[in-house]
């Protein structure tokens, strides 16, 4: 398989033809029996040094056989070893934080804008981590002894910003540079070929693809796997089965939304770009379905008059949908740090869905109307 598209539908499902099914199994067992006491435990001391148990993980939090299909059709699409998934994207990215802690590294450099959340973790210190925010020139002299990571997120939540990944690979000598890949996709961008070691998603965004299931995903290479597989296993913040076949069955669709989606965000952003209510238009240049754009008087009344766009945070989602970043997806954030970000307060956030451009433009355009103050 060579083609992302042939990759999104058939990664993970290699072995279904020969166990005569279509659609992939749902292992949803708790527990998984044996009369082989010794046996068992010679597997529970391989999953605590973050072996993948595969198909028999003794106990669900070691693994699962559904849960192991989504990981391997994802490391796959990014062109990783493996892939190590979690119950949300927080808990996946909480769990990078953790290894650099429990591995003696726990200072991490970390390029803003990032999600709201990722700041305020990372900001916070609440898992033990340091942190020294940096401008992608300023990572090289940024890095300790004892720096662990570098973090950076391109397109950036919320206001698309791009970092030179390449650049910023270099930058960071042996240190691994970790990229947030959640509004790119692997469609659009994969880091790993840029020289990023682990790549990490809000699997609840674009992988979903339908807003009806959460989780989060890292794919990086075994070594660093294996740490998030102990941490996994230890605190237990592993993703559902249920929700291992719906990313699975998401990913069969993601390029086809992926490029729809952006061929509408990019006629929404050439109209806003000309709307008189809009200041200023954000759009990636390596495309996708995010539109930022920022208006003339009150964000919050455009939120509140759209009808057919659905108000609510998120993205990725087959509906199109607007949030106000300083509200709610970056409100965690103290305003100085969002301004000192590049995070206005004018900011709105779209993540365009599947639906017909001019349904979306006339709701937007009524919407505008209701912004001027
Ligand atoms: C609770 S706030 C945000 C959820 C999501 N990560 C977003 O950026 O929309």
């Amino acid at each position: 398989m060579t083609s992302l598209s042939t990759k999104a539908v058939h990664a993970g499902r290699e072995d279904l033809v020969d166990l005569g099914l279509h659609a992939a199994p749902i292992d949803l067992s708790t527990t998984y029996p044996s009369r082989d006491c010794l046996t068992e435990a010679a597997r529970l001391d391989e999953a605590a040094e973050g072996t993948d148990l595969g198909e028999q993980p003794v106990y669900a939090r070691l693994g699962n056989p559904t849960v192991g299909r989504f990981e391997r059709a994802l490391a796959e699409l990014e062109g990783s070893d493996t892939s190590v998934a979690f119950a949300s994207g927080m808990a996946a990215l909480s769990a990078c934080l953790l290894a650099c802690v429990a591995s003696g590294r726990p200072h991490v450099v970390a390029v803003r804008p990032l999600y709201g959340t990722t700041d305020h973790l990372v900001a916070s210190g609440l898992l033990g981590n340091q942190v020294s925010w940096s401008t992608v020139d300023g990572v090289a002299a940024a890095i300790r002894p004892d720096t662990g990571l570098v973090i950076a997120e391109s397109p950036a939540n919320p206001n698309l910003s791009e970092v030179d990944i390449r650049a910023l690979a270099a930058a960071c000598g042996d240190v691994p540079l970790l990229v947030d890949n959640t509004f790119a996709t692997p469609v659009l961008q994969r880091p790993v070929e840029q020289g990023a070691r682990i790549v990490v998603h809000s699997a609840t965004k674009f992988l979903g693809g339908h807003g009806d299931v959460m989780g989060g995903v890292v794919a990086c290479g075994e070594e660093f796997a294996r740490a998030l597989r102990q941490i996994r296993f230890a605190t237990g913040g592993v993703l559902h089965p249920l929700a291992g076949y719906l990313l699975l069955r998401g990913l069969a669709t993601l390029p086809v939304r992926i490029r729809a989606a952006s061929r509408t965000a990019e006629e929404l952003a050439t109209r806003l770009a000309a709307h008189p209510v809009v200041s200023r238009v954000h759009r990636p240049g390596i495309g996708g379905p995010m539109v930022s754009f920022e208006v003339h008087g009150d964000p919050a009344a455009v939120v509140g008059a759209v009808r057919l766009v659905t108000p609510a945070v998120s993205l990725g989602s087959v509906d199109t949908l607007i949030q106000h970043p300083a509200s709610i997806s970056h409100h965690i954030m103290t305003e100085q740090d969002r301004h000192g970000a590049g995070i206005s307060d004018q900011l709105l956030r779209l993540s365009v869905g599947l639906e017909d451009v001019d349904d979306l433009w006339a709701d937007l355009d009524q919407a505008l109307h209701n912004a001027k103050s």
